[in-house]
């Protein structure tokens, strides 16, 4: 049985998707929003609920769903809007064809197609990619020794995990990326057991506005109205720059910009379910 949903948050939808001629962008997180956190990334999934209920949506976002998905399917669109890199993005989620994807907090960007993911061409300057070099070796030199502390490599960063790592070493280590990371000129974002350290400056927020201008163009339409769903520090950035008619849902607990909060992935599914029966009417 579906999860229910707030009184307020149902209203929000009901708002998001009113026939009005306004597109619809559905943009969502992936790590602990669509799948649970699990301590190796690369056994990531969504669960059951998501996995069915982002399908069943991206039926009808992609324009040709079910005969009677009606005339609102039309100027919907589904986005994936994540830190991981776009191939690890797409390899994770398995995006219904049509979704737009965002990967490395906005560096990347692509589109899943019937041929697979089209992602937008990506390359580093040789001074940035001097620079993630040297990034790269002072956080391999931050975990010698830490036990459960390893770096993740990325096309245009490095991060810090911590997640199996004991307080101390995690301290350690997160006090000598924290120094890299000044030292080099760069942001240290700091989510869920990770510091991720770009040598290009983005954030989500960045990318769901260039994503609201392209989805009302695509779709045909003079605006667009924004769902977005997160759970981390880096998803307040997106929140930051949604306002008046878009839906804001932080996943879990912790203060958020946010207007709205569900529990965990399964009720992310039943929001999901909701906005896909309204789109269906
Ligand atoms: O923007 P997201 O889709 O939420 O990606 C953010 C980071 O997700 C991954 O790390 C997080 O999930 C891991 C697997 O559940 C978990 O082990 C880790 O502690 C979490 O921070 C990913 O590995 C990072 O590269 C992403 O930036």
């Amino acid at each position: 049985m579906s999860e229910a949903i707030a009184p307020s948050l149902a209203t929000a939808l009901e708002q998001l998707v009113a026939d009005d001629g306004a597109a619809v962008l559905v943009a969502l997180d992936f790590d602990g929003v669509l799948a649970p956190l699990v301590d190796d990334p690369t056994a990531s999934r969504m669960t059951a609920a998501t996995r069915a209920a982002v399908d069943r949506l991206g039926a009808h976002v992609r324009g040709d769903g079910p005969a009677d998905a009606g005339a609102a399917a039309g100027r919907a669109r589904l986005a994936f809007v994540s830190g991981r890199d776009l191939e690890d993005l797409a390899q994770r989620s398995v995006p219904p064809v049509g979704a737009y994807l965002v990967g490395s907090h906005g560096a990347q960007t692509g589109h899943a197609t019937t041929a697979g993911l089209d992602a937008v061409p990506f390359e580093l300057t040789a001074e940035q990619a001097d620079v993630l070099a040297e990034l790269t070796a002072a956080l391999d030199a931050a975990v010698v020794g830490r036990d459960g502390a390893w770096v993740q490599r990325k096309p245009s960063a490095a991060v810090l995990h911590t997640r199996t790592a004991g307080p101390a070493d995690t301290a350690a280590a997160v006090e000598a990326a924290d120094a890299a990371a000044a030292r080099l000129g760069l942001d240290a974002m700091h989510g869920k057991d990770v510091v991720e350290i770009a040598v290009l400056h983005t954030t989500k927020g960045e990318a769901l506005e260039r994503l609201r201008t392209v989805v009302a163009q695509d779709a045909g339409a003079s605006a667009t109205r924004v769902l977005y769903a997160g759970d981390d520090t880096t998803d307040e950035k997106a929140f930051a720059v949604l306002g008046a008619g878009d839906v804001t849902i932080k996943v879990g607990p912790g203060e958020t910009l946010a207007a709205h909060r569900v529990a965990d992935s399964d009720a992310v599914a039943a929001v999901l379910d909701r906005i896909t029966d309204l789109l269906a009417v």
